[in-house]
């Protein structure tokens, strides 16, 4: 069975990274600051690692893994290099609980992608397990077709979608602005300022711009 992408809020979610390796690493850096709490179980862990150890919503377990230490998580990720381990994990957790396999994805039910990130735009990368390497290209590839103010214009889309959701403007204005500010883009901050007051303006008195 194949997987499809979803965006997942981790915000009160307890998770387990067994293994404290270079992959181990690349998983704590992305979701630190998007979950109640991270503990790594190993007894090595990179120097990155141990950085972020604070106690308070990272913890580290100097120790190999033991059963106990998936009571009462929500999501596992398995990173050893121990093969024998990596099998006991994914033996011992739980089917309903989210589980990452980094040494062999379809032993899982949640795979990572490499993502470009942009303020609140994000393009996700997978190739299916074809090759993690051409995912890398890629996320290079798209990362210099994005410049780094690409964050700005998403920003300012945003704030205009809300005022022309909260409008009392007729639908199909409203579908003809969303569509327009997209066609024809204003990456200029002044313009863009612009617009939002002319479109406060609009919208308070829809009337007199017709
Ligand atoms: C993009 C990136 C993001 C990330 O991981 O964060 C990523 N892999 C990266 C690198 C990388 N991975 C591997 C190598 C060695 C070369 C090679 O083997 O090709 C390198 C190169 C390197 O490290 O530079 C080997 C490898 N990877 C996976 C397996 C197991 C399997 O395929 O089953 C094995 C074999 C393990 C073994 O046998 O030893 C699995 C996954 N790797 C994925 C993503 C997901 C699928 C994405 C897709 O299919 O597009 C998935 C499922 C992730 C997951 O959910 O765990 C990241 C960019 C790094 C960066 O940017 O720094
Ligand atoms: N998904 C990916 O992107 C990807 C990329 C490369 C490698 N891999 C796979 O991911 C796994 C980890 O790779 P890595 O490069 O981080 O390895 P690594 O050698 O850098 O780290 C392995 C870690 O596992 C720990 N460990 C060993 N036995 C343990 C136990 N019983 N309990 C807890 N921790 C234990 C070690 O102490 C070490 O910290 C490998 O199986 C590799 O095949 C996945």
């Amino acid at each position: 069975m194949g997987k499809i992408p979803f965006m997942i809020d981790l915000t009160n979610k307890n998770i387990v990274i067994v293994g404290g390796g270079k992959v181990a690493e690349r998983r704590l850096l992305l979701l630190k600051d998007q979950c109640a709490s991270i503990t790594v179980i190993s007894e090595t862990i990179t120097e990155e690692i141990e950085n972020y150890i604070d106690n308070t919503s990272i913890y580290w377990y100097k120790r190999p893994f033991r059963d106990e230490d998936i009571i009462d998580t929500d999501f596992v990720i398995i990173a050893t290099n121990d093969k024998k381990v990596n099998e006991h994990v994914i033996n011992v957790t739980p089917k309903h609980v989210l589980l990452n396999a980094a040494h062999n994805a379809n032993e899982g039910n949640i795979e990572f992608m490499k993502t470009v990130k942009r303020g609140l735009l994000q393009v996700g990368i997978h190739t299916g397990g074809a090759s993690p390497t051409l995912a890398k290209k890629l996320y290079h590839d798209i990362e210099a077709s994005f410049p780094s103010d690409y964050s700005d214009y998403v920003d300012f889309l945003y704030e205009v979608r809300q005022l022309i959701k909260l409008s009392p403007l007729e639908n199909m204005e409203k579908h003809a602005l969303l569509k327009e500010m997209v066609d024809c883009p204003i990456y200029d901050k002044e313009e863009q300022a612009l617009f939002i007051l002319q479109l406060k303006k609009k919208i308070e008195h829809p009337r007199s711009t017709k």
